[in-house]
């Protein structure tokens, strides 16, 4: 159990009053946020214990050296990114406002600590959510009611309260203290899942092979250089599905990815991605380009060789040069400084390795890490060359909807630090249904039987994590 004292005749009453009259003299509701460091406790158990008080609304993210691990529950304030167009920049102005006025109480834990603003945008604001993701709309944001951080060993718990004009001081102060007392705690033993699994099935392989032909055709005989195609892959429990066994199993499965989770209602995002596309840490930038794709070896020698062999594949080089480009072009532009390397080096994780390229830079102060999210979304690696072409094709073309696959998914905190991936290795959640999500880059020189098998093995790590055998 984590366990926090309340008292009345603390700085924290006085600051949570201070919140309310702000909010009484500017007539707009005031984020009053209460972090305190506590005991070591595990994140994904808190996560775990959170649901529930907080099923539907939760959220978790692991980086990818595991250092740094954030788990939100509920929802204090929620942010719209439903409007289309500049919905990066209306996401990042209203979290500016918010915390403008916001009253920030108790310790200051740094990086990812304190109030967070935890979500995703979808792939492309111009497809509107139907089926499968109408409950994510073109973006999910919210500020959870309650955070815990754990970074380099150290956790953090904050609290939110949202606190609106006319609000009575001494009501809000029983609610952070009835929050206090409900804080999800360790976790005594970690969920069995027990659905098996009944069905699996493919989306129709061979009109998506003539979809890559196309987009190939499309290529010969225009000025478009790359399109990103993705399929999906439904599997069928005979129970509803234990999103949280699943989370387990990537945690373990798929060391040196980003994990997370994204919960919307009843429906949950979730996956473990080996792509960074933005770190922000102060003025420091950090982007990963990855694409390019080679299957494990089954031993040490085979591994490198075929390594070795992704290394020096002109379809794979080039395929990987495209996100390079546009990376650099568009970070060039909002730093003042940026290293990036000439060669790729190879990325391996459990079921694949990668072409990769990490990118590192200083920006202005003034940059937001939404603002790196607006140049970036999407790269060629997710979309394609020229983005907007391309992103065009895929909208009339693949069909399919990425709804928050293939897009940005992370955290902000206060003090101009975030971290988002790149949701993919990802499938989304519906009761007994996991629709899972893998696509890969088309060139011209693509060989659409090569792409199927190379989206085969790419749904490995969310196979592996659902328990099916591969
Ligand atoms: C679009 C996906 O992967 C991208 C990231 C790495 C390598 C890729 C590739 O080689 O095609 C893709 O661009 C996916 O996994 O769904
Ligand atoms: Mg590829």
């Amino acid at each position: 159990m984590i366990v926090l004292t309340v008292s009345y005749e603390t700085e924290e009453y006085d600051e949570l009053l201070a919140a309310v009259q702000k909010a009484n003299k500017l007539r707009r509701n005031i984020l009053f946020s209460l972090t305190e460091r506590v005991g070591r406790t595990d994140p994904l158990s808190f996560y775990y214990r959170g649901q529930a008080q907080f099923s539907g609304a939760r959220f978790f993210w692991q980086n990818e050296t595991g250092n740094q691990i954030i788990a939100g529950l509920g929802q204090a304030v929620k942010i719209d990114a439903d409007k289309e167009g500049s919905r990066v920049k209306n996401v990042r102005n209203r979290w500016r406002e918010i915390l403008d006025t916001a009253v920030l109480s108790g310790v200051s834990g740094g990086e990812g600590t304190g109030p967070l603003l935890l979500g995703g945008f979808s792939f492309d604001p111009k497809t509107k959510p139907s089926g499968l993701w109408h409950r994510f709309g073109a973006g999910l944001f919210y500020i959870p009611a309650l955070s815990l951080t754990d970074f380099h060993g150290q956790t953090y718990l904050t609290i939110n309260l949202a606190c609106s004009a006319g609000d009575d001081p001494e009501k809000l102060m029983d609610r952070l203290q009835e929050m206090k007392k409900n804080i999800p705690g360790k976790l005594g033993t970690i969920p069995i899942s027990r659905e098996r699994l009944i069905e699996k099935k493919e989306k129709e392989p061979d009109e998506w092979k003539r979809t890559v032909q196309r987009a190939v055709y499309r290529m010969t005989a225009s000025d478009l250089d790359k399109i990103v195609l993705a399929r999906a892959l439904e599997l069928v429990f005979d129970d509803p599905i234990n999103s949280e066994s699943v989370m387990g199993r990537l945690r373990e499965q798929q060391k040196g990815n980003f994990i997370f989770s994204l919960e919307s209602s009843g429906d949950c995002f979730l996956g473990a991605t080996p792509e960074r596309l933005v770190r922000k840490r102060g003025n420091e930038l950090f982007s990963t380009c990855l694409a390019g794709s080679i299957i494990r070896g089954k031993d040490e020698a085979s591994d490198k060789l075929l390594g070795d062999e992704l290394l020096k594949d002109p379809k794979n080089r080039l395929e990987h040069q495209y996100v390079v480009s546009a990376i650099k072009e568009a970070l060039e532009r909002l730093c003042k400084s940026l290293s990036v390397p000439d060669e790729p080096i190879v990325m391996k994780n459990k079921h694949i390795q990668h072409l990769y390229t990490p990118v590192q830079g200083t920006c202005d102060p003034d940059v937001s890490v939404f603002d790196v999210i607006d140049r970036l979304h999407p790269t060629p690696a997710l979309g394609g060359v020229p983005t907007d072409k391309a992103v065009i094709w895929i909208r009339e073309n693949e069909k399919l909807e990425r709804g928050l696959y293939a897009s940005p998914i992370g955290w902000a905190d206060a003090f101009g630090n975030g971290e988002f991936a790149v949701g993919i290795r990802s499938a989304l959640i519906h009761g007994k249904k996991a629709t899972l999500f893998a696509g890969c880059g088309v060139l011209q020189d693509s060989i659409p039987e090569k792409e199927y098998e190379e989206t085969a093995v790419k749904f490995r790590p969310m196979l592996s994590a659902f328990g099916v055998k591969l």
